[in-house]
């Protein structure tokens, strides 16, 4: 396999720090630079304050993006224009920036991959979840996340809730007449679904979709424990971007 270049933005992060050491680990994988807004990144590669500066300076194979979500939206367009393979583990992009992004990595026909989680556990629970909602139409999903993430819900819950509605029905869950005494009780709503979001200090990544049907439930739940359980999902996504000329959303669409 040929050598990948690679830049990351979002070095000092959580994710990003696991990312420079998966990198500088890999053997295929060469790190060429990175991009820190502040210019604070310690590591032995150039650092940028910009994805244009970067950019300008050399162009790498596939940027892996791990900021926030305007910033994560901004340097995956700013990639796809420079001819850049982009690798998306940020959350919070909406609807249509998906669309737009789709739409402009098929029109430059390269590869970009946006994956709300990396981890192969939890895309086993979105899997396994979507296959019970096959039999079970009334689905509560908790996500579980550390006191410092800035989305909710989790791109992972709202992946959860997309794939569940390519199998199921729209249905209003609960009793009929049930009304909210205090704001938010319910959690939010996709298609009747309720999404709740914990943030706790201890806790990483976590998420169990409930199934309720007469006389049963049923459970199902993922935990990451450390942010090196992302990683193996990073690095086959970086490896496959590199084959693809159009947008994935989603690891689980990526793994055999
Ligand atoms: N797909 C997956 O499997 C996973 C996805 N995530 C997602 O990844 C993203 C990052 O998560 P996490 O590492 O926990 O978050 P952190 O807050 O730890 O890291 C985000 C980094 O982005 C930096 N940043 C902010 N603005 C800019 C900018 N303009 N240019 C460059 N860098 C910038 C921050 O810098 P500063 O510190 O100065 O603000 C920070 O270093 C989130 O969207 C999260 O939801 C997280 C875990 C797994
Ligand atoms: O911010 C996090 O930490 C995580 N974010 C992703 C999400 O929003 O689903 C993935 C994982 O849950 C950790």
């Amino acid at each position: 396999m040929e050598q990948i270049n690679v830049v990351i933005a979002g070095p000092r992060g959580r994710m990003g720090k696991e990312a420079v050491e998966l990198v500088q680990d890999t053997p295929q994988f060469a790190l060429m630079s990175v991009i820190d807004h502040k210019g604070e990144a310690n590591v032995d590669v150039p650092v940028f304050k910009d994805i244009k500066e970067c950019f300008e300076s050399s162009i790498p194979h596939v940027l892996i993006d791990l900021t926030t979500p305007e910033v994560g939206y901004h340097h995956t367009k700013t990639a796809l224009e420079y001819g850049v393979r982009p690798v998306v583990g940020t959350t919070g992009f909406t609807q249509e920036e998906l669309i737009e992004l789709r739409q402009l990595a098929e029109s430059k026909e390269l590869g970009c991959i946006i994956a709300p989680n990396f981890a192969i556990g939890a895309v086993l629970m979105m899997k396994f979840s979507q296959m019970a909602a096959k039999y079970f139409e009334d689905i509560e999903i908790i996500e579980l996340h550390h006191d410092q993430k800035l989305d909710a819900p989790s791109g992972t819950a709202v992946k959860t809730a997309e794939m569940i509605k390519e199998v199921r029905e729209a249905k209003v869950q609960g009793h009929p007449d049930e009304k909210e005494t205090l704001k938010g009780a319910r959690g939010a709503d996709i298609d009747g679904m309720h999404i709740h979001s914990v943030r706790l200090p201890g806790l990483i990544a976590h998420q169990q979709v409930m199934f309720g049907a007469e006389g049963q439930t049923l459970t199902i739940r993922h935990d990451s424990y450390n942010r090196a359980s992302f990683m193996s999902g990073v690095k086959v996504s970086v490896e496959t971007v590199m084959k693809l000329d159009t947008l994935v959303y989603g690891l689980e669409n990526i793994l055999e």
